[in-house]
C-alpha cells in the first residue's frame, strides 16, 4: 500500500510537471482574441475599421502575442503588462499579411481561411487598413501599457520599429520580391530574407516580453538567440508546409512558392534535410533557455510546436 501511495504521489507530481501545450494554446488564444476584439472599436469612418477588424479577427494561431506573453511571464512579469504589446504585435503581423497578399506583391486570394482583405474591400482600402493597423500598433503600446517604467515602454516601441522597418520585415520582403523567378539564390540570401521577413518580428515578440518584465541584458541576449533560431525554423517549416499541406489546412493557397518559382529551403536542401535543419534550430533555441529551468516550459513547448504544426 505504501508503494501504491508513493506511485500515486509520483504520478501526481509528474502530471503537474507535464505541460499540456494544446490546453495552454487554447487558453491563451482565447485571452488574445478577447483583447484584440476590444482593441479596435467600430467608429466613423466604419469602412476602414471594418476592414482592419476583418483581417485582425480572422483567426490565425496568435503565435506572436502568445510568445510575448509567455516570455514576459517566464522572466518574472505578468500577462497584463504585456497584453497591449502582444496585441500590437498581432496588428503589425496582420498588416504585413494584408500588404503581402496585395496584387502588387503575392497576389493571393485566401488568408486565414477567408478571402484576402483586398478581395473584400478593394486594394485601396486594404492598403489603408494595413497602414491603419501599423500606426495603431504603436499608439496602442504607448497609450495602454500600464505598470511598466516609461523607459522600458520606449525600448519596446524602438524594438517594434526596428523589426517592422527596412532593418526587418520591409527589408526581408523587398529582397524576397527581388528574388522571385531567380534560380541562383544562395543560402546566404535566403537566410537574409527569412531572418528579416519572418525572424525579426518573432524576435521582437520574445524580446519585448523580456523588456516589459525588466529582465537583465544577459537574459535579453539569450532571448535574442532563442528567437532568432525559432524564427528561422518557423520559415523553414513554412516552406515545407507550402509543399506538403493542403489549402484547407493552411487557410491560404498551397504550392505558391513553386508557382512563383521561388527558391526555398526545401528547393535547396530537399524536404528531409529541411526538416532536420528546423529541428536542429529548435534544439539550439531551447538550449538557450536552460537557466530559466521549469519556467521555460511554455517557451520550449512553443518552439517544438513551430516544427510540429500543420498550418
Ligand atoms: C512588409 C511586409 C508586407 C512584409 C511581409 C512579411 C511576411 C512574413 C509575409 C508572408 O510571407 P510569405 O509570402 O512567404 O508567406 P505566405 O504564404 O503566408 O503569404
Ligand atoms: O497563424 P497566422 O495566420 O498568424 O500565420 P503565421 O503562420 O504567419 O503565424
Ligand atoms: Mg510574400
Ligand atoms: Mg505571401
Amino acid at each position: 500500500m505504501v508503494a501504491a501511495d508513493n506511485l500515486t504521489k509520483n504520478e501526481t507530481q509528474s502530471k503537474q510537471s507535464r505541460f499540456d501545450l494544446s490546453v495552454y494554446l487554447k487558453e491563451r488564444q482565447k485571452l488574445v482574441e478577447a483583447a484584440l476584439d476590444k482593441s479596435i472599436p467600430m467608429v466613423y469612418p466604419e469602412k476602414i475599421y471594418e476592414s482592419m477588424r476583418y483581417s485582425l479577427l480572422a483567426g490565425g494561431k496568435r503565435l506572436r502575442p502568445i510568445l510575448c506573453l509567455a516570455t514576459c511571464e517566464m522572466t518574472g512579469g505578468n500577462i497584463d503588462i504585456a497584453m497591449p504589446t502582444a496585441c500590437a504585435l498581432e496588428m503589425i503581423h496582420t498588416m504585413s499579411l494584408i500588404h503581402d497578399d496585395l496584387p502588387a506583391m503575392d497576389n493571393d486570394d485566401y488568408r486565414r481561411g477567408k478571402l484576402t482583405n483586398h478581395k473584400v474591400y478593394g486594394d485601396d482600402v486594404a492598403i489603408l487598413a494595413g497602414d491603419g493597423l501599423l500606426a495603431y500598433a504603436f499608439e496602442y503600446v504607448a497609450a495602454n501599457t500600464q505598470n511598466v517604467p516609461a523607459t522600458q515602454v520606449l525600448q519596446v516601441i524602438s524594438r517594434l520599429g526596428r523589426a517592422v522597418g527596412a532593418a526587418g520585415l520591409v527589408g526581408g520582403q523587398v529582397v524576397d520580391l527581388e528574388m522571385e523567378g531567380k534560380t541562383d539564390v544562395s543560402v546566404e540570401t535566403l537566410n537574409f530574407i527569412h531572418n528579416h521577413k519572418t525572424a525579426a518580428l518573432l524576435e521582437a515578440c520574445v524580446v519585448c516580453g523580456g523588456i516589459l518584465s525588466g529582465t537583465s541584458p544577459e537574459d535579453i541576449q539569450r532571448l535574442e538567440r532563442y528567437s532568432q533560431n525559432i524564427g528561422l525554423a518557423f520559415q523553414i517549416v513554412d516552406d515545407i508546409l507550402d509543399i506538403t499541406a493542403t489549402q484547407e489546412q493552411l487557410g491560404k493557397t498551397a504550392g505558391k512558392d513553386l508557382e512563383a518559382q521561388k527558391v526555398t529551403y526545401p528547393s535547396l536542401w530537399g524536404l528531409e534535410e529541411s526538416k532536420k535543419q528546423a529541428q536542429l534550430l529548435v534544439e539550439a533555441a531551447c538550449a538557450e533557455l536552460e537557466p530559466f529551468g521549469e519556467q521555460a516550459k511554455p517557451l520550449i513547448a512553443l518552439a517544438y510546436f513551430i516544427t510540429s504544426r500543420k498550418n
